[in-house]
């Protein structure tokens, strides 16, 4: 009996390491056999490529910056901006980039009062233009928590703080610069192109990237592809990958801000209701905190990500990343630890805003809170609402909808795509540490949604190396740039715009390196 018994464990555990045998060799062999193709290589590396700047340049370029950050460009709330520091930036641009300002074949046209729409004619007018995109406004910065004050532009240890220097300044500078450098050189463009500097980004953008879309629509332009903010090269956000990579914004999430609001009879605090309209309020924050929004991982551009990265992680977590079919819930559990990456799988919820009260012994008749929600590019504004109710379940609660839009769609990220080949040229020029390009979601929101009539090709993306320190800097407290970051970055725009003066992508060939 006993034997029969010892008999039956062996040929069970047998089994078992048997299954797990196999699943092993399954995983190996999808991991390391069939593992897809890598798409045809276009790109070599190039020699040095003559982005060389003199200590004048480099003192030019970086006081350029430093005066547009001293001019408070802020958008308080959407109608509260400062009008006279949008105008002063307007006159500012014209005293630091001459040539921009003098070029025959560069029209420069004001749209809605203070954005800036530039469009530079290029020498043949058959290859469809492309635009970069940029905004000029800031969100306010408190005077306490910084090292240096916000609008100071104060240089300290390589980096120039202030509001704006990485969203969204150093775009709109730094692509003036390039352009300012290239027509200084006589560089005669092939490519048209657009520049829009928006002024209300911070606020939704209607007055005027809206604006700038809707006149270039009616126009009847058609964009190749349209470059701006959202994402950047990423070091040190993604356990098991050392090198920085660059993260191509392939899409936006899509925006719900609620304003939440109880009434109540106000009265006297000696004899107070069971709950107030503070109490009452407060459950129903607190009931959205507590039940986050489904995780969507695997439903969106998050896992394209993923993929696109997968052998850039040491091992073990390149055979997974490889093998997502199978270890997914383990990796979307990991990607909810962290702030930054709960953002790529699901809709966010973020209580902005809390206003009550009105004196220590007074029942309060009325509590406010704004909740501001970042969908996923799985999900839609309606569908979110919808499990909002559902959370509160209070109709005491009244919930108005302030502003909504969904996610953008999906750029093409392919082979043919002109735009990411023309990035991946331009990231392998002037970041050649950069060892891989991936597409990804932009977590926030940018003018870019705008524009999605003139273009499906709408890529987000600012050519700096950031850590995730610096994200923490972005809308907070000491936002600041390097001035050799800075430099890399009209570097980056500077060759972006020679290399979109090609005709034609090129044939893929064999033995190139491939980003
Ligand atoms: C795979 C790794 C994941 C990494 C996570 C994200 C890291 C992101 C890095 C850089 C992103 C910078 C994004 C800055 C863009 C900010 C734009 C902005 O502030 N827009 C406003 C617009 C207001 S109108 C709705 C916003 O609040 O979103
Ligand atoms: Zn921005
Ligand atoms: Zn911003």
């Amino acid at each position: 009996m006993a034997g029969r018994l010892r008999g039956a464990a062996l040929a069970g555990c047998l089994g078992l390491c048997g299954t797990a045998l196999a699943l092993l060799a399954v995983v190996l062999l999808r991991a390391y056999v069939l593992r897809p193709a890598p798409g045809p290589r276009v790109w070599g590396r190039r020699p040095e490529l003559g982005f060389e700047l003199s200590a004048r340049d480099r003192r030019e370029l970086k006081e350029a910056l430093r005066g547009a950050i001293k001019i408070q460009t802020v958008s308080f709330s959407p109608d509260d901006q400062n009008t006279t520091a949008l105008a002063e930036f307007g006159n500012y641009i014209k005293k630091v980039f001459p040539a921009v300002f003098s070029a025959k074949f560069i029209q420069h046209e004001i749209i809605g009062e203070y954005s800036h729409l530039f469009t530079v004619q290029g020498s043949d007018p058959q290859l469809t233009p492309y635009m970069l995109l940029a905004h000029m406004d800031v969100v306010p910065a408190s005077q306490e928590g910084w090292v240096a004050p916000p609008f100071s532009a104060e240089e300290r240890g390589g980096f120039i703080y202030g509001r704006g220097t990485m969203d969204n300044k150093n775009s709109a500078i730094g692509i003036l610069q390039a352009l300012e450098f290239l027509l200084r050189k006589d560089y005669r463009l092939r490519r048209s192109f657009y520049i829009g500097i928006g002024h209300d980004e911070e606020i939704y953008g209607h007055k005027g990237a809206r604006k700038i879309a809707d006149l270039l629509e009616a126009r009847g332009v058609k964009l190749s592809f349209l470059l701006d903010e959202g994402s950047a090269i990423l070091d040190g956000f993604i356990k098991g990958i050392k090198a920085p990579v660059a993260v191509i914004g392939i899409t936006e999430k899509g925006a719900l801000t609620v304003k939440l609001s109880v009434e109540k009879e106000p009265g006297h605090s000696s004899a107070p209701p069971k709950e107030t309209s503070i109490g009452i309020l407060a459950g129903a924050l607190s009931r959205l905190e507590q039940n986050p929004m489904p995780n969507m991982f695997g439903h969106g551009p998050e896992i394209r990500t993923l993929e696109h990265l997968a052998s850039e992680f040491t091992f073990p977590l390149n055979l997974i990343m490889t093998n997502l079919w199978l270890f997914s819930p383990i990796v979307s559990r990991i990607l909810q630890q962290m702030p930054s990456t709960n953002a790529l799988i699901r809709t966010t919820t973020a209580i902005t805003m809390f206003n009550a009260g009105i004196k220590t012994n007074i029942i309060p008749p009325s509590a406010k809170a704004t909740v501001n929600f970042r969908i996923h590019p799985s999900q839609k504004a309606e569908e979110v609402l919808e499990i909002i109710k559902t959370t509160i379940a209070d109709d005491r609660v009244k919930i108005d909808v302030q502003e909504t839009f969904d996610p953008n769609p999906i750029s093409p990220w392919d082979n043919q795509a002109f735009g990411v080949q023309i990035f991946r040229r331009t990231l392998l020029d002037v970041f050649p540490e950069v060892s891989s390009v991936a597409p990804g979601i932009c977590i926030a929101n940018t003018d870019s949604r705008h524009f999605a009539k003139l273009t499906d090709a709408i890529y987000l993306f600012n050519p700096l190396i950031i850590k995730p320190d610096d994200f923490l800097r972005i809308h907070g407290l000491n936002e600041r740039i390097s001035v050799e970051g800075y430099e890399k970055q009209v570097e980056f725009l500077y060759q972006l715009i020679q290399n979109s003066d090609i005709k034609k992508l090129p044939e893929p060939h064999a033995n190139s390196h491939e980003l």
